[in-house]
């Protein structure tokens, strides 16, 4: 059965969209990133039966694994529509497989500029149409519990994973590229930039409640990189949504800057007009609100590695980040992605401590 993206239940809580636009809230809202993933059992099941990309895209099975961390903590916050920031790549005509044990492989990354002129920029959002429904049916079979959010891969992250052809320790093709073709880097990352402004646009019109960017490669980059191949193009995103949402006459929503290893430049964040801004685990609560101040949201950031302490340690350590980050435009997170092995208890730990923290 089809589902229309108009007539959605209620929302009942509504802690996380609060914060995010800096309204009062009765607890500190918590989700964590890679929310449905390998740690919890039932997502290894569907994962058993079904290859990685399958299951982004058949949204039945995408809704499954988007509600499953939901069903087992009470909790949560929020959820996120199960996907990959590696969809894009695939819709511009590359082939991206999921590796078990190995992560994200592109057979044929790219490997000469003029190669960008190969890839298929129109069409490529309607090519993604198969998350916009997984995204309808989930704002269903939510129920109003929580907001749904939606995501993209910022572009230069987008970029250095279509030319290392996978994950890299040392970005050193995506470097190499930066030094000696700027021109063709910049059109590529113009490029990405379209595609994801009318891609998220066409979450919220599906249903996704917020928007969160991944920048997760940018602790590659100096400050100096990061101003000029990251910064420009968020910058891009966050106005070029605004625009096309107001155009489209559809509700504006929160949006999330995520930029993995760029405390360093978080008075340039705070300038790019997200309501959040993302840390991971290297940034000090108290001196990210001092230079981002006072009327944007802050979210993180436990280290990922913390919840394979004791439900103890887990405890003082996240009450303590609890009460450094404040009950005001705060939402509780990792510093990045849950990891697999983590122990189931060390979630329920975590996301209760959050709520009775402050
Ligand atoms: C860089 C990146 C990718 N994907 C993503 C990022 C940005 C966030 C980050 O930095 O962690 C984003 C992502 N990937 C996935 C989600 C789903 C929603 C959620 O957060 O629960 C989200 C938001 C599912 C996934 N994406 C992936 C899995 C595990 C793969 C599997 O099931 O076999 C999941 C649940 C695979 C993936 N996908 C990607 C990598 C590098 C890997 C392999 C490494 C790893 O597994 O952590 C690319």
């Amino acid at each position: 059965m089809e589902y229309s993206n108009k007539n959605f239940p209620e929302l009942k809580n509504d802690r996380l969209l609060r914060a995010a636009l800096g309204k009062s809230v009765d607890k500190v809202p918590v989700w964590v990133m890679r929310q449905a993933g390998r740690y919890l059992p039932e997502f290894q099941e569907v994962r058993a039966k079904h290859d990685f990309f399958t299951v982004c895209r058949t949204p039945e099975l995408a809704c499954e694994v988007t509600l499953q961390p939901l069903r087992r903590y009470e909790h949560l916050d929020a959820s996120i529509i199960f996907s990959d920031i590696l969809v894009i790549p695939q819709a511009l005509g590359m082939t991206v497989e999921m590796h078990p044990g190995v992560g994200p492989v592109f057979p044929k990354p790219l490997q000469t500029p003029s190669e960008i002129d190969g890839l298929q920029p129109e069409g490529a959002v309607s090519r993604l149409d198969y998350v916009g429904k997984a995204i309808t049916l989930t704002r269903h079979k939510i129920d109003g519990k929580v907001p749904l959010i939606g995501f993209t891969g910022a572009p230069f992250t987008l970029f250095g994973y279509m030319l290392e052809g996978g994950g890299s320790k040392t970005m050193s093709k995506t470097k190499e590229w930066l030094e000696k073709y700027p021109k063709d880097v910049h059109r590529l990352l113009c490029l990405l930039t379209n595609v994801i402004i009318d891609y998220v646009v066409m979450q919220v019109e599906s249903g996704a409640q917020l928007l969160q960017v991944f920048e997760s490669s940018a602790d590659h980059l100096s400050r100096e990189q990061f101003t000029e191949f990251s910064i420009p193009y968020l910058k891009d995103i966050r106005s070029g949504v605004r625009a096309k949402l107001t155009e489209k006459s559809l509700e504006q929503v929160p949006m999330t800057i995520f930029a993995k290893g760029a405390g360093h430049s978080l008075d340039i964040q705070a300038q790019l007009g997200y309501e959040t801004i993302g840390l991971d685990w290297t940034v000090d609560p108290t001196e990210a609100r001092k230079i981002v101040g006072e009327n944007i949201t802050l979210q993180g950031n436990l280290d990922p590695q913390d919840l394979y302490k004791t439900p103890e340690e887990i405890k003082t350590l996240t009450t303590e980040m609890v009460k450094k980050f404040g009950k005001h435009r705060y939402i509780a997170n990792l510093g990045h992605g849950i990891t697999p092995q983590t122990p189931l208890e060390s979630m329920t730990v975590f996301t209760e401590t959050v709520h009775e923290a402050i």
